[in-house]
């Protein structure tokens, strides 16, 4: 039954850093490694139904792992509800054995979530995959956990509306909801934690509840704690999400995507932030240094200038947005921006920000065989300049091949550092990059994940970011909600 171990990759990631563990360490029950019983799987199999529940381990092995460089750890068993009271059924038979709980969505996390370091039973969300309601007038819609962010906006798209946040793959909202998601029209719209009215939650009891009060769907509420916005990140460490109510958005009148290439890093940012400062309401700004522009080339048959380069997309009134675009286009030239390609037509415009998604797929492929460490870090805007320009020399000054793409107009940028998984020496290198990376950020009022989450390989970053307050605290709430240590247990903190 059990196959543990499967560990192909990196390994478990060690930092240089001395990291205070004991700031983290768990009062919390301490979860035994385990094969479900069988007698367990019986009762999963009466819950579910026998084609709902698979021990096979093709099925296993693919629950085991998500996009990221962790290695793959999979569950024992991987159910697939169909419904709520499904899910709560199975979180009360896990509750009362001890046994492990992982949610997943799509597996398209970058911090290992999924990773079933336990075993245990994962939780496949997608089958309830219904959109219960949209609400056009009111700009909101309810969505089933298996609901994707592209089957939403294909269902939406004779509507005028829009759900636009938008990370690079095509995930589930609630996985967007739990790891506290964002991506390129954020600057704009706002990440998860803005865009989430009310969330259904599955407790690792069984219990069932509304976060922000049943049926509410409000744009405001000053009703008693934000319980919404503590599970919005909480990496399915705090519970089951099985519905979301979101925002939506009119369609913009008028879009116009451009790009246009600069000298260097420090110019290209310099005018995000300028731009910034001038109320411009930006929909899409985003960098890519020249390694990046020289991987999305070869990845997407683009034969753009390989120098930093600024992705940028207007929204509004066509008169607002031709305005807009003008201005930047002026500022891109005061700061040594040249060559401002505008994309006004539909298809290249989508073929544009298709490609730019792709971006972490064209880091990867830069280096046949080699796996990847994706960074997250993220400042206040007027600090952006300095960290992408320390980063960018101390990458540089490395033996670690670390292209840079940011969603720069909220202070967030990712490099990926590419090393090869047989090679502890690179590892060992691009670890401490990644480290003094977040420090650096941690140093300038930033965090050490803007939307990535933390996973596995950003606990110990929390600590610093925190301090032992506020991770008494996280603990603390750990404790309450889930007392048994049963849901994802070993993520976020070091509840392992
Ligand atoms: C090419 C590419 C590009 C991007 C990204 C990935 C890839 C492959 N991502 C990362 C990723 O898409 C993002 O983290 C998603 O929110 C993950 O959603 P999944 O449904 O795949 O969750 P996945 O199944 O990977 O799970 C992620 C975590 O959430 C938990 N979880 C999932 N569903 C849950 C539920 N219903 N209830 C409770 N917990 C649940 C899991 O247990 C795990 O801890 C990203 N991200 C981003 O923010 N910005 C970006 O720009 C990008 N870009
Ligand atoms: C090329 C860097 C990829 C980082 C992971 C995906 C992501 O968040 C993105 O913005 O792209
Ligand atoms: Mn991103």
């Amino acid at each position: 039954m059990m196959l543990r171990g499967l560990r192909i990759l990196l390994g478990t990631q060690r930092s240089h850093i001395a990291v205070n563990l004991t700031a983290q360490k768990s009062t919390l029950a301490q979860v035994e490694n385990g094969a479900v019983s069988s007698s367990v799987i019986e009762k999963l199999v009466e819950i579910c139904g026998s084609k709902d529940v698979s021990t096979s381990t093709p099925v296993r092995e693919q629950h085991g792992r998500d996009e990221s460089y962790h290695h793959c750890e999979p569950p024992d068993v991987v159910v697939f509800p169909t419904s709520t009271e499904k899910v709560s059924q199975v979180a009360r038979l896990c509750y009362d054995h001890q046994i492990p709980i992982i949610p997943f969505g799509s597996g398209t996390g970058m911090e290992g979530g999924v990773t079933a370091s336990k075993g245990g039973v994962c939780v496949d969300v997608t089958k309830m995959d219904q959109i219960e309601a949209v609400n056009a007038e009111d700009f909101d819609c309810t969505v089933q956990s298996g609901v994707t962010r592209v089957g939403l906006n294909n269902s939406l798209r004779d509507t005028g509306l829009w759900f636009p946040v938008d990370p690079g793959a095509d995930c589930t909202l609630c996985g967007m909801c739990a790891t506290g998601a964002s991506g390129t029209n954020a600057v704009r719209y706002g990440t998860m934690r803005e865009n989430v009215m009310n969330l259904e939650v599955v407790l690792s009891d069984g219990r069932i509840i509304e976060t922000a009060g049943k049926g509410t769907r409000t744009k405001k509420s000053s009703a008693g704690y934000n319980l919404t916005n503590l599970f919005v990140g909480s990496e399915g460490t705090l519970g089951i999400i099985t519905k979301a109510t979101l925002k939506l958005y009119g369609q913009p009148e008028s879009i116009l995507s451009a790009i246009c290439h600069f000298p260097d890093v420090q110019s290209a940012v310099d005018t995000v932030v300028q731009t910034l400062q001038c109320g411009i309401p930006m929909a899409r700004i985003e960098l890519l240094c020249e390694k990046m522009m020289d991987a999305f080339n070869k990845y997407s048959n683009y034969d753009y200038k390989v120098t930093p380069s600024l992705f940028l997309e207007f929204h509004g009134a066509e008169n607002h947005v031709d305005d807009q675009g003008k201005i930047v286009a002026e500022l891109c030239e005061a700061n040594g921006g040249t060559q401002f390609n505008w994309a006004k037509d539909m298809d290249e415009r989508n073929k544009l920000w298709k490609a730019r998604h792709m971006c972490f797929y064209a880091a990867t492929s830069l280096r046949p065989g080699a796996r990847w460490l994706a960074t997250d870090v993220c400042v206040p805007i007027s600090r952006l300049p300095e960290i992408v320009v320390e980063t960018k020399k101390d990458i540089d000054n490395s033996s670690i091949l670390g292209p840079i793409v940011g969603h720069v107009g909220d202070g967030n940028f990712h490099t990926v550092l590419v090393v090869m998984p047989d090679s502890p020496e690179e590892i060992a290198e691009a670890s401490a990059l990644h480290d003094r990376m977040a420090e650096r950020a941690m140093k300038l009022g930033g965090t050490c994940t803007g939307e990535h989450g933390v996973g596995l390989g950003k606990r110990h970053h929390l600590v610093t970011q925190f301090g032992q307050g506020g991770m008494d605290v996280m603990m603390q709430l750990k404790q309450t909600l889930d007392p048994k240590n049963i849901m994802n247990p070993g993520k976020v903190l070091f509840t392992d």
